[in-house]
């Protein structure tokens, strides 16, 4: 297979509601869409989760679009393709930026499926018709967060993540725990702890939480090690897994008990199924973590979270929990907690390119020297 033409759009939709956490607010979401189109003129599709600012990792939607036009697609027209898993090969002679080289290798794999003809969930393995969806409720008053959550329950979603920092913590989720004794809940740290701060995260020990996800800075696996030790709620890693080789390290040091996968974060879907498939052989029990993506990217999370070891529900919410439109249609929607696995072949969603087109604030083509 040869890639006769790739099309980038930097587009950006308001969410539905801002996005709370203790390092930053997101309102407005851009994205970099990546369209990727074969010499038998099939497309396939890549979403680049990168934020506008490096609050959550390092890349941003700028740093993302230099290095897709000056180093990763000229890359790739220069190469016939035979199985989607080279393309990591490839765009790792460059170093990290993880986020922008799995915008494209995604759009790879849809691209592949498609000429296979077969739903990607099915293409990389998937056992499962339907994903188990989970959600996160905003930073608000104790009493709008229960109020929430009680909606978000009888929806039917079958996990609720919160969002944590030492200002905000015991008591905030004591209440909510209290209201629902029953209902799985996760609380999501993004590192606002230090390892100082032990006796706090220890306190949370009693209040039965499904994980605490995060709770120390992203490069140090080792106090994470010496903190699960000391708890017995799971620690559940996101921000400092960014390669096949830290799940690898976490794993052999007792990081953590479980990990959030992302496909971004780790550098692409290669990345991705390979953690989930260490994690497996190692009794670690994953989950699809999710970047507040657009239709792309969510069909790519539901295709991951087929596999096997996503036991965990993740954060696989509806569309309309985001967007009041979306890039992409069906919309995605949670039925009795769960999300339909699409059988249509790829990503098993369209991308409405008028609208892509419409939204973007940038666009550029580049095409094979050949044709
Ligand atoms: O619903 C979602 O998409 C995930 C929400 C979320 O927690 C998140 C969103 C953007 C960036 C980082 C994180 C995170 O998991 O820390
Ligand atoms: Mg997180």
């Amino acid at each position: 297979m040869n890639i006769q033409k790739v099309e980038m759009f930097h587009v950006s939709m308001e969410l539905v509601q801002p996005f709370h956490t203790h390092l930053e607010t997101v309102k407005e979401r851009p994205c970099i869409i990546l369209k990727v189109t074969d010499e038998t003129g099939i497309s396939g599709w890549g979403e680049v989760v990168a934020f506008s600012s490096p609050w959550y990792t390092e890349e941003t939607v700028d740093t993302a679009w230099h290095m897709l036009e000056d180093y990763f697609i000229p890359a790739i027209f220069k190469k016939e393709w035979l199985d989607p898993r080279a393309v990591l090969d490839t765009l790792d002679s460059w170093k990290r930026n993880p986020m922008a080289k799995a915008g494209l290798e995604i759009a790879i794999w849809d691209l592949f499926a498609k000429r296979a003809k077969q739903p990607l969930a099915k293409y990389i393995g998937g056992v499962r018709e339907v994903v188990k969806a989970g959600v996160v409720v905003g930073v608000d008053t104790p009493e709008r967060m229960i109020h929430t959550i009680q909606t978000r329950v009888e929806e039917g979603y079958q996990r609720i993540k919160v969002k944590i920092e030492p200002a905000k913590d015991y008591k905030m989720l004591m209440k909510i725990k209290n209201a629902f004794p029953n209902v799985d809940i996760l609380a999501d740290a993004n590192s606002a702890y230090t390892l100082e701060d032990i006796e706090r995260i220890k306190n949370l020990d009693s209040l039965g939480l499904l994980m605490i996800e995060q709770p120390l800075a992203a490069d140090d696996l080792v106090e994470h090690a010496l903190l699960q030790k000391e708890l017995t709620t799971p620690v559940c890693l996101d921000e400092s897994i960014v390669s096949y080789q830290d799940a690898k390290n976490a794993i052999r040091i007792g990081s953590c008990k479980t990990m959030s996968i992302k496909i971004g974060r780790v550098g692409g879907l290669r990345n991705a199924i390979a953690i989930h498939d260490l994690c497996m052989e190692n009794d670690i029990p994953v989950w699809c973590g999710g970047m507040l993506e657009m239709g792309i990217s969510r069909a790519f999370n539901i295709a991951l979270a087929t596999l096997p070891n996503f036991t965990l529900p993740g954060d696989i919410s509806s569309s309309d929990r985001y967007w009041k439109k979306d890039i992409t249609f069906p919309k995605v929607v949670v039925k009795n907690g769960e999300v339909k696995v699409s059988s249509n072949p790829g990503i098993g969603v369209e991308v409405d390119e008028e609208y892509v087109k419409k939204i973007s604030l940038r666009t550029r083509s580049f095409f094979s020297k050949t044709t």
